[in-house]
């Protein structure tokens, strides 16, 4: 072997590998030489070897390297771990492509102009603390300086680097790397670098290392956010990995990665990233409602019979929904005032202050954010939004006060309102009235003067939002109506209405007919059925057109064959039909019974199989339950519109343990008899009718006493009807 380190003939005869031809004349011709770990110090005898194209000499002590300087056709030099501080000290090989000078002495770079064919170059672990002198390197796609002394990216500016390790250095800002824009592997970890602007620009970036640095703010993601081939981030060891929500919000700010961390990115994540950061409105309307339900079920229960939802007829509502300012509550009012007899506003909550000539009560009930977060907590709404930084409501009181009166209520909302309101026991008829002229619907919003620019930009932009959705979900809207001019919408507004009300046909009979038409004839409608006895005196409410092919029946068919249903609809709407279908033939209590069981224990039973769209998991391992995943109650109802306070579910056992002290200590004087007399009626709920509220006065005995709360005609209930309304008041 080698004596003290000098590497002799022999030696370099025993290790040489892979000898290739030798050329004519030639002794030394070899291309291939390996010596690690030899405890070289003289290499010198290497400079007979002019052929070597591979010399590896890694673990030594070897100092100098000036033999390279006789090898013209070296292509690869590893000279890694030894006592080298002469950086580059030999005369260039006119091919050296690869060289690795990790772990020596070096501490400064020269200008390496003349070896242009340089294609990776290994530097770590050596005293660097500046970097210069590759600007001519215009073949360097690999650079590495790990673990040196740098200050300061620099001088690597139009180098067509792909690849740049410059981890644990003292860099403390990502710059000089503008025009790399080759760039494909970044590693800055062990680094101090607090912000990660001066990445935005390098678009080929697929991995970014900045394990163990000063990044404190998710924020700084934005600056990567437009890179779409990044897959790999690593932010491993700095501050904002404390942040609340970090990977989900990181998630969602890079909707590319795989990678986070070291961790895979799953799509369990990447979906509840997007429902929590950016809802769609399918999920922002399921939030909404399972906020309201379960904050109603938190109250002591009090069911409206006459908004009470039944198998086959539910309580008539008319929805008007488009963007802001397209007339929808002009026509609302409008509708309301022509068809009097048959509807009457709804009038929503709204946080935000009147405009002039609106009146409280009237346009909308004008209550501070205070009120209305009350209102939530109340279990008041049945849907909720959030608009233009104010929050709108639509309360069951709202309906309920319509309703008692006889009247089929008539609101009018955004969208989100209406998917939310999709998902409650309520089927209202909804109807889309949409601008088509751009212009036309942006001087009508500038002309009222109470838009800033931003706001009718907004309303603007969500026309195509309205489109999209009549688009994508045939039967989504009962009809669409083109809002562009306010009298030719009102008119087909109000010929939608006869055709709902049948009153076409009914003029036309009482054309055809003796004036004195008797109202029991017309055709029979949810209405004129009585689920209590207290809706007959209005038959004519019919919103049902006439025949099996009417339009509720076709919508209806229609959207549970949509393939946009997802999963947890279809299980919900399965469910629902189910706890009718048992409700009707009496084999279970129904779905609104249960709310009346022991609190305590029917709580958790009853939120898990409470009506649908609530989206509440029924079993971890159904598709429904993993479609909803990220609906878990307690983050979705904090994530709703990002105001509702998260609900402390805990606080639900407490609530209806109250619930309980009102409910089942004093059970209303004959409800067992009561719950068997009625268990087998249709309705579902009915046989909870000991703690129902009082039947409004008017509507107690429909076919008696009371008057009238409207002039029109009213039919008598049908004997079943009566039957059950004498059952309940008897
Ligand atoms: N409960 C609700 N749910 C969802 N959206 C609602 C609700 N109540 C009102 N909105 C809608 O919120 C939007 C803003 O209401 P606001 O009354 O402030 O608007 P506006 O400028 O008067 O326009 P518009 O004439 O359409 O009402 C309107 O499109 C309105 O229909």
């Amino acid at each position: 072997m080698e004596k003290e380190g000098v590497l002799t003939a022999e030696v370099v005869s025993s290790c040489i590998s892979n000898p290739g031809h030798i050329s004519t004349g030639l002794q030394h011709s070899y291309h291939h030489l390996s010596l690690p770990n030899h405890n070289l110090r003289d290499v010198s005898v290497l400079c007979n070897y002019v052929y070597l194209q591979k010399l590896e000499l890694p673990h030594n002590k070897i100092k100098d390297l000036s033999c390279v300087s006789h090898m013209p056709y070296l292509v690869v030099l590893d000279a890694s771990n030894n006592e080298i501080s002469d950086f580059f000290g030999f005369q260039p090989p006119k091919n050296l492509k690869e060289v690795n000078f990790s772990h020596n002495r070096m501490t400064k770079m020269k200008d390496l102009s003349a070896y242009s064919s340089l294609s990776k170059l290994n530097l770590d672990y050596n005293r660097f603390s500046e970097i210069i002198g590759l600007e001519q390197c215009r073949k360097l796609t690999h650079l590495s300086l790990a673990h040196n002394k740098i200050l300061k990216i620099s001088g690597l500016a139009s180098l067509p680097l792909t690849h740049l390790y410059l981890r644990g250095n003292q860099l403390e800002t990502i710059e000089g790397l503008e025009s790399l824009k080759n760039l494909q592997v970044l590693d800055l970890s062990v680094n101090r670098i607090t912000s990660l602007s001066g990445l935005q620009n390098l678009h080929l970036l697929g991995s970014i290392n900045l394990e163990k640095n000063l990044i404190s703010q998710i924020q700084e993601c934005k600056h990567i956010h437009d890179l779409f081939l990044l897959r790999e981030l690593n932010l491993l060891g700095n501050p904002v990995l404390e942040q609340q929500d970090y990977r989900l919000a990181v998630v969602f700010l890079l909707q590319h990665l795989t990678l986070l961390d070291q961790e895979k990115v799953t799509v369990e994540e990447k979906v509840s990233s997007v429902n929590k950061y950016d809802p769609p409105l399918d999920v922002v309307a399921a939030r909404d409602h399972m906020t309201h339900l379960v904050y109603q079920l938190m109250q002591p229960q009090v069911l409206f019979d006459s908004t009470l939802p039944s198998a086959d007829s539910p309580y008539p509502m008319l929805v008007l929904t488009g963007p802001q300012g397209c007339g929808k509550r002009e026509l609302a009012h409008r509708l309301c005032q022509e068809f009097s007899e048959y509807f009457a506003y709804g009038t929503c909550h709204t946080t935000r202050g009147p405009y002039f000539g609106e009146e409280n009560g009237i346009d909308y009930h004008f209550v501070s954010e205070e009120e209305f977060q009350n209102m939530i907590h109340m279990g008041k709404f049945i849907q909720t939004m959030q608009y233009g930084g104010h929050r709108y409501g639509l309360t069951r009181d709202a309906i309920e006060d319509v309703a008692s009166e006889g009247l089929a209520c008539c609101v009018h909302m955004e969208l989100e309102g209406v998917f939310s309101l999709k998902n409650s026991c309520f089927e209202p008829r909804y109807i889309l009235l949409i601008p088509t002229k751009v212009e036309k619907y942006t001087n009508q919003l500038k002309s009222r003067d109470l838009y800033t620019q931003a706001q009718i930009d907004t309303a603007v932009s969500r026309i195509e939002l309205y489109a999209n959705t009549n688009r994508q979900r045939p039967g989504f809207f009962d009809n669409v109506i083109p809002s562009d001019d306010c009298e030719e919408a009102f008119q087909s507004l109000k010929r939608v209405m006869k055709e709902y009300l049948l009153q076409d046909e009914q003029e036309e009979g009482e054309n055809n007919n003796s004036v004195g038409h008797e109202p029991e004839e017309k055709p029979s409608s949810p209405l004129s059925r009585s689920r209590s006895g207290t809706l007959t005196s209005h038959s004519a409410t019919a919103l049902e057109p006439l025949n099996s092919s009417n339009r509720n029946y076709f919508t209806k068919i229609h959207a549970e064959l949509s393939p946009q249903k997802s999963p947890a609809e279809l299980a919900s709407i399965r469910r629902r039909e189910q706890l009718i279908r048992e409700a009707i033939v009496g084999k279970s209590p129904g779905v609104y019974s249960q709310l009346f069981k022991s609190p305590v224990q029917t709580a958790p039973s009853s939120l898990q199989n409470q009506d649908s769209g609530t989206h509440l998991c029924e079993d971890s391992s159904s598709d429904e339950s993993r479609a909803s995943s990220g609906l878990s109650v307690s983050s979705s109802a904090g994530a709703l519109s990002g105001l509702v306070e998260p609900l402390d579910i805990s606080v639900l056992d407490q609530t209806l343990e109250t619930s309980k002290g009102q409910t089942s200590e004093s059970p209303p004087p004959g409800a067992d008899q009561q719950t068997s007399v009625l268990s087998s009626d249709r309705r579902p709920g009915s046989n909870v009718k000991a703690v129902l509220p009082p039947i409004p006065k008017g509507r107690k005995t429909p076919a008696a006493s009371s008057p009238a709360p409207s002039p029109r005609p009213s039919p008598k209930p049908a004997a079943g009807e009566r039957e059950e309304v004498e059952d309940r008041e008897g």
